[in-house]
């Protein structure tokens, strides 16, 4: 279960013979997932001509498109929508452990709104009023037009002309905790403190800003980090290819513990196949599992189990109704889908060839659309300076030429490199690593903006030790980067042949793709997890929230409010900050531990506009944190995913920020506000948007921060001192990304112990991301997005 799913969600439907008056009112009810899945035309090359529904062409009884905030206990609602009055929300239980629980398939008429209420999949939610039919009109005149001038009063301000807004928010109820870090003083401003920041930052050139975790240990050895012995028979198993095989353990043993250099390098070892010895899978054979969390991490961990065919019972256990955590896609009436989360999965290294194959086994190959390196949208990426959009390098020509934002040729940063000293450290910012090695420059536009696209979060608080580790250790080892990379080349993760040989993943080497999605959105990729999952007999029990956790000899007992579940092993792919209230009662010091993962609340709002409205196809834009602009950045959904004649952008805010920039508590109308300024002000959009979608996602992205890998260590050294049956995995500590999550769900399901080895996975996208072309040292043959 996610934080996130604890909210539940619910549908507005006007009452019948209102809804003709907007613009957007599907004509059937919107999906999200699987049940609307799309056929391949529909949602990659949807026919020019389907028309936006006009008004007038409306049922009557269509439901209305949008999403409301759900209001919790736990969450004040940050929209006047349902703070209005009481008679405005949903019939809610809330049980002894301050959970919601929705009380389904109720209608309610909601008094304040004109409308009724109706639970249901996809949280939407659209409350007219009588100004509603000026709102959105599809067709282009006059009054679609936003002012000009910035001053201008917008027509969506709050309070001056209602508007339909269509809002949602995923809230954690289950721990309302906020990890939103605070301005560091409410007194100075944003740009100030910047100011100070940068100075002290450029000054500091050789001197290294190490942050030593209180609990940290001596850095761990790269070759330590995760590779063992590998036996063909055990992966064919693991692949689900062959039948149970007969291992010799002590021979297994002696290999793993002679040679595991050697195998490593030159066998590509699937470090996930390992630990399958007989003793133990024999064990597992009658062991049941409870997966904790029914996100993408818990479905991956149960298929994983079912297609070992090890455990006598699997069950999934979920605290919401839905599936798939933050992975999450709206299909519209018309097919037109939007992304609440993740969009786009990487093809780049093991993890990315793994979620590949994964696809491939859970029948979606023909459902797959690649990316791939030539298409604008993987080469066009883009940085919001000075209130231009400035095109990153993508080429190695461009290196050697000045690009602004950049000052000077980026391959100067290379030559800095080279020369500057070694600091020996235990771990430093993300920040201060690029900064002292590769220059100011390359820090503030290019680790900076990265590290707001993949974690939401603040470069000068994330760890290198953590994210870009092997860059680190070839400093530490060699005192340069890009010499340490060319002389460690041998020693960077080998493509494993197994998952280079499976067809998608062929495919995408042949298509040179980069990322990839699913026809219909990536929540149908959840839903063929889950139909996997459920064809191998596992369980999911859905609205069942954890709520703690005891021991009983040598198994653990899960307790939630209907039911406990008494089990030989649990593998927790809950987030840390929820785990940590679940393990309390076990391990009141490993609860600690996992308490101290930050976590940041990002606010998504998805635009939808007639026509094509971008100038510079591409990925779209991110902002750097020393520029005003108060968002993270905007994807243009359409340029990589065309959905006929529109325009579909993504705008992305708060993460570290959050609390910073729009309070504890933020109406979803003034994020809209927020999203609809900054298109307005950095891509000339004056139209209004004819659909749109707002969303908090309340700690949403774990925050991997100086000190993260001793962290996550530590712990799992206390589940194994404690000899717990426990085994952590998910976005909270091997990488956030949905391919690093699926393969923490692997490394947990095979009992492979997990380590940080796993982590490495988090160079490529920071190299996919990244301001320059990857470097030759990361152009592994099993790259293709690298040739
Ligand atoms: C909820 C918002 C998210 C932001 N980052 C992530 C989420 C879910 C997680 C994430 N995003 C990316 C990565 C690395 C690549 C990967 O592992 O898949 C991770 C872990 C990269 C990324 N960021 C954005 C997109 C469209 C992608 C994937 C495509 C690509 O690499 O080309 C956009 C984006 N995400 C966030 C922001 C602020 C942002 C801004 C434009 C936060």
């Amino acid at each position: 279960m996610r934080a996130a799913e604890a909210a539940g969600s619910f549908v507005y439907q006007p009452p019948e013979g209102e809804d003709q008056e907007f613009v957007d009112a599907p004509q059937q009810p919107e999906t999200t997932g699987a049940s609307g899945m799309l056929k391949e035309e529909t949602l990659f090359s949807m026919a020019a001509s389907e028309p936006v529904p006009a008004a007038a062409s409306m049922p009557p009884t269509a439901p209305l498109s949008g999403d409301l905030l759900i209001p919790t206990p736990a969450a004040a609602a940050p929209s006047d929508l349902v703070k209005e009055d009481e008679e405005n929300l949903l019939p809610v239980k809330e049980d002894a452990a301050n959970v919601l629980t929705l009380e389904e398939d109720k209608e309610i008429i909601q008094p304040g709104a004109k409308g009724k209420l109706a639970l249901g999949e996809g949280a939407e939610v659209h409350l007219p009023d009588e100004k509603d039919e000026n709102l959105f009109p599809v067709r282009e005149d006059e009054e679609n037009l936003l002012p000009v001038d910035e001053d201008a009063e917008i027509p969506f301000s709050r309070g001056k002309e209602k508007m339909p807004v269509a809002v949602e928010e995923v809230d954690d109820i289950l721990l309302p905790k906020t990890t939103d870090k605070a301005p560091k003083s409410q007194d100075d401003s944003v740009s100030t403190l910047k100011d100070k920041e940068e100075e002290a930052e450029q000054q500091q050139t050789s001197e290294a800003a190490a942050v030593p975790h209180p609990s940290a240990s001596p850095p761990l050895d790269w070759d330590d980090d995760g590779a063992e012995g590998w036996d063909p028979e055990v992966e064919e198993m693991i692949a689900g290819s062959a039948s149970r095989p007969t291992i010799d353990q002590a021979q297994l043993e002696r290999e793993l513990e002679l040679d595991i250099e050697k195998v490593r390098i030159e066998d590509n070892i699937d470090p996930n196949d390992l630990n399958l010895d007989e003793e133990e899978f024999g064990d597992k054979m009658t062991k049941s599992v409870a997966v904790l969390g029914g996100g993408i991490g818990g479905l991956a961990a149960a298929h994983y189990l079912g297609r070992l065919g090890c455990c006598s019972r699997v069950v999934v256990v979920e605290g919401t109704h839905r599936l798939g955590g933050w992975v999450s896609s709206t299909t519209h009436h018309d097919q037109v889908v939007f992304e609440h989360g993740p969009r786009t999965l990487r093809v780049v290294g093991n993890a990315g060839m793994n979620t590949l194959a994964l696809a491939e086994e859970l029948g979606l190959a023909d459902q797959v659309r690649g990316i791939s390196y030539g298409h604008p949208s993987a080469k066009n990426r883009m940085l919001m300076v000075g209130g231009k959009l400035h095109k990153l390098p993508n080429s190695v020509k461009a290196l050697f030429t000045k690009s602004p934002p950049f000052s000077k040729p980026l391959a100067l940063s290379g030559v800095r490199d080279l020369m500057a000293p070694k600091v020996v450290n235990n771990d430093e910012s993300l920040f201060s690593f690029v900064n002292r090695r590769f220059g100011h420059e390359a820090a503030k536009y290019g680790i900076d903006p990265m590290s707001r696209g993949i974690f939401a979060g603040n470069a000068r608080e994330l760890s290198v030790n953590c994210i870009a580790r092997r860059l680190r250790d070839v400093e530490q080892k060699h005192g340069s980067v890009f010499l340490g990379m060319f002389k460690d080349r041998k020693n960077a993760v080998k493509p494993d042949k197994k998952l280079s040989s499976n067809e998608l993943v062929k495919r995408a080497k042949r298509e040179k793709w980069v990322v990839w999605s699913v026809a219909g959105g990536l929540e149908n990729f959840v839903k063929a997890l889950e139909n996997n999952v459920l064809e191998n007999n596992t369980e999911i029990w859905k609205n069942m929230p954890v709520k703690g956790m005891s021991k009983s000899g040598g198994k653990l007992v899960i307790q939630t409010e209907e039911k406990e579940l008494e089990v030989d092993n649990v593998i927790s792919c809950l987030p840390s900050n929820i785990m940590s209230n679940v393990i309390q009662p076990v391990s009141p010091k490993l609860s600690t531990l996992l308490s101290s993962i930050p976590y940041v609340t990002v606010g998504i709002v998805n635009l939808e506009y007639p026509g094509q409205l971008i100038e510079e196809p591409g990925f779209g834009y991110l902002v750097p944190s020393s520029e005003p602009n108060r968002v993270l950045g905007v994807i243009y959904d359409t340029c990589t995913f065309p959905q006929g004649d529109r325009t579909i952008l993504t705008v992305m805010m708060g993460g570290y920020w959050f609390k910073e920039l729009f309070g504890d508590d933020p109406s979803l109308e003034s994020l809209l506000d927020e999203a609809l300024t900054e298109v307005r002000q950095s891509l000339k959009i004056k139209v209004k948007p004819t659909r749109y979608h707002v969303r908090i996602l309340r700690d949403c992205i774990a925050q991997y921060v100086v000190g993260h890998s001793e962290t996550v260590d530590s712990a799992r050294k206390l589940i194994s001192d404690m000899e717990l049956p426990l085994a952590l995995a998910g976005s909270s500590y091997d990488g956030v990304g949905v391919n690093d999550v699926i393969m923490s769900a692997k490394n947990a399901a095979s009992g492979w112990p997990a380590s940080t080895w796993s982590l490495v996975v988090l160079v490529a996208p920071l190299v996919v991301w990244g301001a320059v072309p990857a470097p030759p040292w990361v152009q592994t043959p099993a790259s293709p997005c690298h040739g």
